[in-house]
């Protein structure tokens, strides 16, 4: 395998720009609690868990839960604090949150769950069922949100792999399901192969981001990837040609 660009080259200004956002319900939070506003007691008993406190510096920032975002799928959703987050920011708004978890989990109040491996072709057929209407016309997605990760080993380079796995099974989501103009937003883990998951959002979206939230530890290897506004490809990519090597991908970030 060709050996890709370290992730210090990524983090370069031609490629994903790359923000610490100080965000303005985050300053609220600390505010309201004393001591880490990520691990305090309170705030770790209203959200399922502290993922949430990422998700939402990701909404201020980018503001993924819009008018526009009804059909939302919430990929590794367990143990619930994204939907959650989900439902508290979309409000009143008309909204359908499909949670997806290779675990058993339960579902947050007012969305769906279904158990399923991403990995498996067997998922994506679920979630393309759950969300098909009466009449069998199929809604397509407003927006993916990804947080899954794989039981971390310790060792960096095959957390890595494992997350570039599920990370690319949430692509082949997003090319088939997501609709022109949807969004996506998913955890990726640092290491040698994001390049060319880079190379593969830039063919997706027409903006694409890498975000490390302050929730998120320093020392952590995570940081997000915000894909926005999916490109209508009409049919000249073919899934396969996503999947190519990096020198493909960048012919066909040409056309
Ligand atoms: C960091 S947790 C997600 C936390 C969640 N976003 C929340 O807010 O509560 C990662 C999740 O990814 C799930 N996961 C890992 N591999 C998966 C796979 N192949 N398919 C679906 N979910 C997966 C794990 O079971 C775990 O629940």
């Amino acid at each position: 395998m060709k050996s890709l660009p370290t992730f210090t080259m990524f983090l370069k200004p031609t490629h994903f720009s790359f923000t610490r956002h100080k965000s303005s319900s985050l300053k609220k939070h600390f505010q309201k609690v004393k001591g880490d506003p990520f691990n305090n007691k309170k705030r770790g008993e209203f959200y399922r868990s502290r993922a949430a406190f990422k998700l939402l510096e990701i909404d201020d920032k980018f503001h993924i839960f819009n008018k526009h975002c009804h059909n939302i799928v919430d990929l590794g959703f367990a143990p619930g604090a994204w939907s959650q987050v989900a439902v508290e920011r979309l409000g009143k708004n008309d909204f359908t949150i499909l949670g997806v978890d290779i675990n058993q989990a339960t579902p947050y109040k007012g969305c769906h769950y279904i158990q399923g491996d991403v990995t498996k072709i067997s998922t994506h057929s679920k979630i393309r069922e759950f969300f098909t209407d009466e009449d069998g016309l199929i809604q397509p997605l407003d927006l993916i949100m990804s947080d899954m990760m794989v039981n971390c080993t310790g060792h960096d380079h095959y957390d890595h792999v494992g997350n570039m796995e599920l990370c690319n099974a949430g692509l082949i989501l997003a090319f088939n399901q997501l609709r022109v103009g949807g969004n996506m937003v998913m955890k990726v883990w640092q290491g040698s192969e994001l390049k060319l998951l880079e190379a593969r959002m830039k063919v997706l979206f027409t903006k694409q981001y890498a975000f490390k939230p302050q929730s998120s530890r320093s020392e952590s290897s995570e940081l997000y990837f915000v894909g926005l506004g999916r490109r209508d490809l009409q049919y000249k990519v073919l899934l396969s040609d996503l999947f190519g090597d990096l020198e493909d991908i960048h012919k066909l970030q040409k056309q």
